[in-house]
């Protein structure tokens, strides 16, 4: 299996439960639910993406032959000083389209704590010990549990009553929709979380504190 990768950075989880803690991104190149070319933005399923995962031409990006590989060069960004705390978040671009069982346990081998942030549409492999799917309007949803469902809000067709009666999540969150209407966005996050308490707020932390 070749691997291909936008990127790699290490920074702090920006979202989500794991919020603040230092970790290794690894972004995919490619994603099933939109070409990334902002011509075809307007007839993708998903069209509010804040992310470029086209090529394999960012920081410490290309295509790498192997699971091993792959592994090395993530383990080489997190710092020599330490062996307890490594976090590997794998995103993308859509991860699931590329990751697989070989990948994992190479992590794994090298002591890391795998996170995964997917759009839900593909069945997880065993062995992520994160899984944050993140569904869109429109996409067939599969994946129904892991240890965070983190839903951008609004999004027109989800009702959140139905969503919590039909999946298995340790934590559930809404995260405002990052686009011109921001303010209005969390402001309706802040409201449905109060009125459910279920769910928590996820703010885009990285975002607001201007790292990557
Ligand atoms: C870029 S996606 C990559 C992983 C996967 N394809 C997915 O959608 O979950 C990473 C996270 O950013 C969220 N996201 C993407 N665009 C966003 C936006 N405009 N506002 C808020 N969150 C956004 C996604 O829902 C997902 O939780
Ligand atoms: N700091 C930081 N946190 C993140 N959490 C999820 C991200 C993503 O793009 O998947 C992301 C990201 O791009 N940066
Ligand atoms: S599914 Fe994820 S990566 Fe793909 S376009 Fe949507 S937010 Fe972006
Ligand atoms: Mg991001």
């Amino acid at each position: 299996m070749t691997y291909s990768v936008k990127e790699i950075f290490y920074t702090l989880q920006g979202e989500g439960g794991q919020a603040g803690m230092p970790a290794v991104f690894c972004r995919f190149a490619g994603c099933n639910l939109w070409t990334g070319r902002e011509q075809d933005r307007p007839s993708a399923i998903c069209q509010f993406c804040d992310t470029d995962f086209v090529g394999t031409d960012g920081t410490l990006g290309g295509k790498f032959s192997t699971a091993e590989a792959l592994a090395e060069r993530i383990l080489a960004q997190w710092p020599a000083t330490d062996s307890q705390h490594r976090l590997v978040v794998l995103t993308g671009g859509e991860p699931l389209l590329q990751v697989d069982e070989a990948l994992i346990a190479a992590l794994h081998e090298r002591g890391f704590r795998i996170a995964v942030e997917s759009n839900g549409t593909i069945a997880a492999p065993p062995g992520i010990d994160w899984l944050c799917i993140s569904p869109k309007a429109g996409a067939d949803w599969i994946q129904r549990s892991g240890q965070e469902i983190k839903l951008v809000w609004p999004q027109p067709g989800f009702d959140l009553q139905a969503i919590e009666a039909g999946t298995q999540f340790a934590h559930y969150f809404l995260q405002p929709m990052d686009n011109a209407n921001q303010a209005a966005n969390i402001e309706a996050c802040i409201e449905q979380c109060l009125q459910r308490p279920t769910w928590r707020l996820s703010l885009q932390t990285h975002k607001l504190t201007g790292i990557r």
